[in-house]
């Protein structure tokens, strides 16, 4: 088995007595997409910051490129390739969306100039944004918001996109021109793990499909397979899904 692009090995995330992640390991290959579902309580979120550096693990490893990064900080990780978009966009309020995506390129990615200047016209473009370039992030409806979240975490040049329930709050329509977007970074080479409870929409991008449940991972595999899986519709979808 060549290294995984990002890893956790064996690893356990208690907040008091409450054991939220158990043993758990996870890979994800270099321009792999990849889905985490499970019913809510289940660990996904903090895994996706145990990955990222916002939390350290009790127990167990992270790796990157081959690479121990448990104890690396988050904004380290960042500038190896890790990146992260949150559910709820965090816009620098006062600033443009460009100059948000900026911020991406020159503290994420490092880039100075016009170097980060060059990026941040890619990404917009990648993102769907260069017609509001130069509204202020406060002004923007929630799917602008969201490919801002999108574009700014591109911006610092990951090789992995971690996305937290983005899809939340928008209507079918805003969701699937989302997942067209996301489609495109995949498409680009960026390996995508992303956390999202709307289903449908999270099977059009995602190869594989990842369900935890009380701190594990209940079932890995083909969407297909995962979504037919016993114990995930016991755990987590309650019934068959088409
Ligand atoms: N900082 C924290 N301190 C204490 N408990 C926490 C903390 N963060 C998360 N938890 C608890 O850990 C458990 C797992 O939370 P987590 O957010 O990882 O679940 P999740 O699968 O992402 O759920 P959801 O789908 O609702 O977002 C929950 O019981 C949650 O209340």
């Amino acid at each position: 088995m060549p290294e995984p692009l990002i890893s956790s090995v064996k690893v356990s995330k208690r907040f008091g007595e409450l054991a939220v992640l158990q043993d758990v390991d996870f890979a994800v290959g270099a321009g792999e997409a990849v889905g985490v579902v499970g019913p809510n309580g289940a660990g996904k979120t903090t895994l996706l910051s145990v990955l990222a550096g916002t939390l350290r693990p009790n127990e167990g490893t992270v790796r990157f490129q081959a690479e121990d990064v448990t104890r690396l900080r988050a904004d380290r990780r960042c500038r190896k390739g890790i990146a992260r978009a949150y559910q709820i966009p965090r816009p620098f309020d006062g600033m443009t969306v460009l100059e948000n995506v900026l911020v991406g390129a020159t503290h994420g990615a490092g880039l100075r100039g016009q170097a980060a200047y060059q990026r941040c016209i890619e990404v917009l473009g990648e993102c769907a944004l260069t017609e509001v370039a130069n509204r202020r992030a406060e002004s923007l409806g929630l799917l602008h918001r969201k490919r801002m979240e999108l574009a700014r975490a591109l911006a610092t040049g990951p090789s992995v996109l971690l996305l937290d329930e983005i899809g939340g709050g928008l209507t079918d329509a805003e969701a699937a021109e989302l997942v067209a977007t996301i489609r495109g970074l995949h498409g680009s080479g960026v390996a995508i793990v992303w956390i999202e409870h709307i289903v449908h929409v999270l099977v059009q991008v995602v190869q594989r499909l990842v369900c935890m449940n009380a701190g594990q991972i209940i079932a890995d595999g083909a969407p297909s397979d995962v979504l037919q899986d016993a114990s995930v519709i016991d755990a987590y979808l309650g019934r068959r899904v088409a």
